[in-house]
């Protein structure tokens, strides 16, 4: 059965905003800022007690944690500075101490995978007044990175993954890649590199975050159900990021992120390729819409998400029969 899940980037969340997310019905928690767990400040990788008393926190309230992030690498280990090396050593520290926790899934973030690029953001305007994030690439392709600048990053990439697989093998736990986002040529994780990804790392316990919003930026729903329905066989997708776009890079050269019922992707139609290929793991609300009215902490969006989500999955049950 696939559960639901919410990302927080935070780790010390307050009990009112764990007792909402239990109201309506969340069952996981992900946390998407490696650097974010006590700890990694102090000693560059989290604090073994304290993450099993944040894991016990989140159970107290009927819910548990989906995926964790490791440490961030940064640039710096990309280029080689001197001393970069430390920052894969607090990645695999990081791996050992989640797995102990019994923590089911990682992800390394890794400068360079994902890129935000103001030249091609704009804000787009949706019903209501809605606004949301808007790209068009047009006029960012003399920045985008080189044949010899991809070939670098995947020779680094190869060394992060070339240490963290084999510790996910031993402490038995899932290494998830979220894909490149905004997935611009050249950009490490779009559909060929997924395919890259598992080719070089072929361990059961390698896969993906896989994100619909950002597949269905690069070639709409088209893209991603073929995308589901490969990776999926493989039994390579650990998560999914529920989220709609309007529009596509392939086919709008441009795309705005939309709310789930008002993008371009029937979400139930995913669901219903991924109910196709056995997936039962988490569905998170993607990236909350600004909501006139709701707070820093995105109440009124998760609560619109999440219940959105959750009246997907019971169509799905009667669908199922
Ligand atoms: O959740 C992750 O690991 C991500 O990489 C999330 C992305 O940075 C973000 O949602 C952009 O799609």
């Amino acid at each position: 059965m696939m559960k639901v899940s919410v990302t927080l980037n935070r780790t010390d969340v307050t009990d009112s905003h764990l007792r909402l997310l239990s109201q309506i019905g969340v069952d996981c928690v992900d946390f998407g800022n490696g650097n974010a767990f006590a700890g990694v400040a102090e000693q560059g990788y989290p604090d073994l007690d304290g993450l099993l008393a944040l894991k016990r926190r989140i159970q107290s309230w009927g819910m548990d944690i989906n995926r964790v992030t490791l440490p961030n690498i940064s640039e710096k280990f990309i280029t080689a500075s001197e001393g970069s090396e430390k920052e894969l050593d607090h990645a695999a520290t990081a791996l050992t101490v989640f797995a102990e926790a019994g923590i089911p899934i990682v992800r390394q973030r890794i400068a360079g995978d994902n890129r935000f690029d103001s030249q091609i953001m704009y804000t787009a305007v949706h019903r209501g007044g809605m606004t949301n994030r808007g790209e068009n690439w047009a006029g960012v392709m003399n920045g985008l990175p080189s044949r010899e600048q991809q070939e670098m990053w995947w020779g680094r990439f190869c060394d992060i993954y070339g240490r963290l697989v084999p510790l996910a093998d031993k402490y038995n736990i899932k290494l998830a890649m979220h894909p490149s986002d905004t997935p611009l040529p050249g950009m490490p994780f779009g559909s060929l590199g997924f395919h890259r990804i598992i080719d070089a790392f072929p361990s059961k316990r390698v896969g993906f975050i896989y994100c619909t919003g950002t597949r269905g930026e690069a070639g709409g729903s088209a893209l991603v159900l073929d995308e589901i329905n490969h990776f999926g066989r493989k039994g390579r997708i650990f998560s999914v990021h529920l989220r709609n776009v309007r529009g596509s890079l392939a086919t709008a050269s441009g795309f705005e992120e939309a709310l789930l019922d008002d993008g371009d992707m029937n979400m139930f139609k995913l669901l219903l390729e991924l109910r196709k290929v056995g997936y039962d793991g988490c569905l998170n609300a993607d990236h909350m819409p600004h909501l006139a009215g709701d707070s820093a902490e995105h109440t009124l969006a998760w609560c619109y998400s999440v219940g959105y989500i959750k009246a997907l999955l019971a169509a799905l049950v009667e669908f199922s029969g």
